[in-house]
């Protein structure tokens, strides 16, 4: 059942046309990820949901309650940016429990929210710090403390992790899964990083252009893009014509296919066999020559040219698998299944 639900919402600055007509539901306790290109209209259709920004037309429901026309205080919404925004003369607990000394709860209330929330967020050590000594990591789970503690109806993310570094990064956002898990908060997140997408997200909206370009899971968006649009923005995947999957496979498709890296397997090297697994049915080979070598953590990227294209193939880095120079020649498998026609 839909908890926020987005019926034609759209929003212009003068003559631009910046969200074009936005349906979306949302289900409670759901983790929902705006991923899109620089400038779709993520951050418009987050802070129209907030209130900060008037839609030109739609409506907006949470829960039983049509929000689109309340002011944003009395929406039960929090928001939380990409540069925390907290309160620089007062400690960690102080920026917590300003929020709820305003709504005139009780002291002991106040503490005990407080106490519970930094818990949660693995803070309670810092609790009488100040902003200025806290890493920037520990600072935005600050400010995530700080919506947190309200319980609001609805949380809302915009790139909460993209000022961090690559490690810091990672590690905060496998903690924020964990406390949105634990919270059951309702919560959106808008990003432009598709890893952070895919990794995160129980369900995730492609964006373009001011609409919705696809909504599925993160399975369903990775392995079945439905438009060439999120095919060429999800993934690093071999966007073929049906020219190109014909010259290929001899299979005629009836649109443009996806055959993603890891489903292309090494079945011979050099004319000797690289794999021990007899070739189940409806197996393709190709024949090809290896161009290009990198390695990429847990991944072992190739260029592979065979009939005329460029392929990109991934193996798993083993440390006791060989690794092929430029130059090999290959001969490449396939699995019919794993040619995904775009449908649009
Ligand atoms: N206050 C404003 N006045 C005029 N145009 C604006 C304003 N705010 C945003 N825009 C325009 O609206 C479009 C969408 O902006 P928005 O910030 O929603 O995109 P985004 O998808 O969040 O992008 P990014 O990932 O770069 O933050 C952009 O073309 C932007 O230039």
């Amino acid at each position: 059942m839909s908890y926020l639900t987005i019926a034609n919402v759209s929003a212009t600055y003068g003559a631009m046309t910046i969200l074009d007509g936005i349906e979306l539901s949302i289900g409670q306790g759901e983790m929902h990820i705006l991923l899109g290109p620089s400038g779709c209209g993520k951050t418009t259709l987050l802070r129209s949901i907030a209130g900060l920004t008037a839609p030109s037309g739609g409506e907006i429901r949470l829960g039983d309650r049509r929000i689109d026309n309340l002011p944003p205080k009395e929406r039960g919404i929090a928001m939380v940016f990409q540069h925390y925004a907290l309160f620089p003369n007062m400690t960690v607990r102080q920026n917590l429990a300003f929020g709820l000394e305003q709504k005139r709860l009780s002291r002991a209330e106040v503490a005990r929210k407080v106490d519970a929330t930094l818990a949660m967020v693995a803070l309670e050590q810092r609790a009488d710090m100040r902003p200025h000594q806290l890493s920037g990591g520990q600072r935005q789970r600050v400010a995530l403390a700080r919506a947190l503690v309200l319980e609001p109806a609805l949380l809302l993310l915009d790139e909460p992790l993209s000022a961090l570094d690559a490690q810091i990064r990672k590690r905060l956002r496998d903690e924020l899964k964990r406390i949105q898990r634990e919270s059951g908060l309702t919560s959106i997140l808008v990003t432009h990083d598709q890893d952070e997408a895919l990794t995160l997200g129980d369900r995730v909206s492609v964006m373009n252009a001011g609409r919705i370009a696809q909504t599925g899971t993160p399975r369903e968006i990775y392995h079945r893009p439905d438009s060439l649009f999120v095919a060429g923005f999800i993934g690093d995947g071999n966007l073929l014509t049906p020219d190109e999957i014909e010259r290929l496979t001899g299979i005629r498709t009836s649109g443009s296919a996806i055959i993603q890296p890891q489903d292309l397997r090494f079945e011979s090297v050099n004319g000797a066999t690289a794999t021990m697994a007899p070739a189940p049915d409806g197996e393709i080979h190709v024949q090809g020559v290896v161009t290009d070598v990198s390695l990429s953590g847990p991944t072992i990227r190739y260029l592979v040219e065979a009939k005329g294209l460029t392929l990109k193939v991934e193996a798993p880095n083993r440390y006791d698998s060989a690794e092929l120079s430029t130059g090999t020649t290959v001969r490449l498998a396939l699995r019919k299944g794993d040619i995904h026609v775009v449908p649009n």
